[in-house]
């Protein structure tokens, strides 16, 4: 490969031998289809025999970037020093390898423990509450819909305790073996640990004290909210309350307590007024899943975005397969040949889903955008930005006013008064609000994991000290060092990186803000164009600024991106907390009315 990097690096410097740096990039993104052809036909039919071709081209990808790696760090020692800015950072994004840096016999180790804890995660069976015999009940669908529509505490604490149980308990020796390795690989980046090397994807120095602030900032809105639905929960499940201030997890609609949208029912502000769950709506109109990808694409196209490719439709899986187990968790594949993209999904039809398939396309629609970058630039600005496209959208798609464009909300519903807004807004923070403890404490938790502070021998007291202090919230049966209650969250044995999702929560605000601006859907100064009534739908203003930003990859820094998109440069709870503060107030008065005090202890 060394001539070829030669040459190649000339050819980043004199345009004339552009066509070997197209080798290095070609010869990436080929090996890139391979395995991704190898991982999609593991993940969409879960055997012996594609799991072993997965894991070997997998090792065939990780030897290629190593050996580009080890010949551009010697061939090119001081590359750090070099003038040009964007030759530094396209040696700096081949240099970070990840567990590819990893020995061939230690990688294998990695990727076998790495396969094993998601196909575990992905196959476990458990017993239904209602009839004992019966134990091939799936996490998706079942155990889902009985934790998003069961309101009887005991069946909830069955499903919840079996779920913690079998899924997360036995993988956690592997998961101890798993941190070790991720260990030495990070090391062998030149990072103290895993942590750290996750870290470095958001390019600042000062990237865990911003969370933390935003966090701080936040906070006090999260235990309004908190206050509010723990009094709530308490009228329907009394006993289940003691006077520690703390909600029991398995009563919040959500197997991990993580979006609370679920028990929206159970306390609605305004029960005569409009809610946004258009489920029935959807069924009655009958929606499949087809129809709900072809519903955000439009929504995508009506903005001069991307519309799906040929491939998208003909290869994507939106539905659960009957014959063959597959990783029902949803996700979105860039095959890194300019041609084919899917998304898997265990698509049902309900709003939620609506809501991960904007979430999905999302993905495919920033891989689009940047797909004629160069291939070690086809990344997220940082991951926050490659989970907050799809999110941002959904903001304007989950308005009523939106989904009466669209049919799913009767046209006589009244939705501009006061209390159909706070109805909206309240079903909102449920699930963001709610979700930024979770989003920044399952990162903590394997930060203080690869850094050393906790041993395995404190897994699981550290997970549910650190659900106690962010969230509020308590296991609702006993639980021990026997259980590894954080391997039970598909992102921890698949070993995916979690804070994107703190920081696409708090940056989707302020994409939505910009590009609300952009549309004349929203301004400050007028009281009747309030953030949260904004849609972008069709606004073809809105749309160019966003991809403006998006077509750029990884190839700036991402405050350079944040500006394009924003006028920004910096993260800023400013646009979260503007589009919530008739809640925050609403919430506040609620709650001394009722004499709930906010906070636990
Ligand atoms: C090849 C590959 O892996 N591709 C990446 C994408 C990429 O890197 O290009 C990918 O598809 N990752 C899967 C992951 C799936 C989901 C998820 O895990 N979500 C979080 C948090 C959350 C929850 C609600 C929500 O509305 C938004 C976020 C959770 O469920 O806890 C499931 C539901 C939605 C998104 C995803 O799409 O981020
Ligand atoms: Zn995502």
């Amino acid at each position: 490969v060394a001539p070829l990097l030669i040459c190649i690096i000339d050819a980043w410097n004199l345009p004339s031998l552009r066509y070997s740096a197209l080798n290095l990039d070609q010869l990436s993104s080929q090996k890139c289809y391979e395995s991704s052809v190898a991982e999609w036909a593991y993940a969409t039919d879960i055997n012996d025999e594609n799991e072993k071709t997965k894991l070997s081209l997998s090792l065939d990808i990780a030897k290629l970037s190593k050996e580009i790696w080890q010949n551009v760090t010697t061939t090119f020692p001081l590359w750090r020093e070099f003038k040009d800015p964007d030759l530094v950072r396209k040696f700096k994004t081949i240099t970070i390898l990840g567990s590819a840096a990893l020995p061939d016999d230690q990688y294998k180790k990695y990727a076998q423990l790495e396969t094993d804890m998601t196909k575990h995660y992905s196959t476990t069976k458990v017993c239904s509450f209602k009839y004992k015999e019966t134990c091939n009940l799936s996490l998706e669908p079942d155990l889902i819909k009985i934790m998003r529509e069961s309101r009887d505490e005991e069946e909830l604490r069955h499903v919840w305790t079996e779920w913690h149980d079998k899924s997360g308990g036995p993988t956690k020796q592997t998961y101890k073996q798993f941190v070790e390795i991720s260990n030495q690989a990070a090391k062998l980046n030149n990072f103290k640990d895993t942590g750290a090397l996750w870290l470095d994807g958001y390019e600042s120095e000062t990237f865990k004290d911003d969370v933390e602030e935003l966090w701080q900032t936040l906070k006090p809105f999260y235990q309004q909210m908190h206050a509010y639905v723990r009094a709530k929960l308490r009228n329907v499940y009394g006993d289940q309350f003691s006077d520690d201030g703390l909600i029991p997890a398995h009563l919040l609609g959500n197997m991990w307590a993580q979006a609370w949208d679920n028990v929206f029912p159970l306390m609605t502000p305004y029960p005569t007024k409009a809610s946004i769950d258009v489920t029935e709506q959807m069924i009655q109109q009958g929606y499949t899943p087809l129809k709900m990808f072809q519903v955000s694409d439009e929504f995508f196209t009506s903005l001069g975005l991307i519309p799906m490719p040929e491939e998208f439709w003909k290869e994507s899986l939106i539905e659960k397969p009957d014959d063959r187990e597959v990783v029902c968790h949803a996700s979105a594949w860039d095959f890194c040949n300019k041609k084919d993209f899917r998304i898997k999904q265990c698509t049902r039809v309900t709003t939620t889903d609506l809501i991960t398939v904007h979430h999905e396309m999302g993905h495919i629609q920033y891989d689009l955008l940047y797909k004629d970058q160069p291939y070690f630039y086809r990344q997220g600005a940082n991951p926050g930005f490659h989970e907050a496209v799809g999110d941002t959208l959904a903001l304007s798609v989950i308005t009523p006013k939106h989904l009466k464009e669209i049919g799913l909300l009767d046209k006589s519903i009244p939705i501009d008064d006061y209390e159909t807004s706070i109805n909206f807004l309240f079903s909102m923070a449920l699930d963001k609000i709610a979700f930024l403890p979770f989003g920044y404490l399952t990162d903590k938790y394997r930060w203080d994991i690869y850094d050393g502070t906790v041993d395995e021998s404190q897994y699981n007291t550290h997970w549910w000290k650190l659900r106690k202090e962010y969230q509020g919230i308590k296991p609702p049966s006993e639980r021990s060092e026997a259980n590894f209650d954080a391997g039970a969250k598909f992102h921890v044995p698949a070993n995916v990186e979690y804070l994107r999702y703190f920081v696409s929560t708090i940056i989707q605000f302020q994409f939505h803000r910009s590009l609300c601006i952009e549309a004349g859907q929203y301004d400050p100064l007028d009281s009747n164009k309030p953030l949260h009534n904004c849609d972008i739908y069709r606004s073809k203003a809105a749309g160019s600024k966003l991809a403006a930003g998006l077509s750029m990859g990884s190839s700036k820094p991402w405050p350079e991106v944040m500006k394009v998109i924003t006028g920004q440069e910096k993260m800023d709870a400013s646009a979260i907390r503007e589009y919530f503060s008739p809640l925050e107030k609403w919430l506040t008065a609620a709650n001394e009315k009722m004499g709930e005090i906010p906070g636990w202890k």
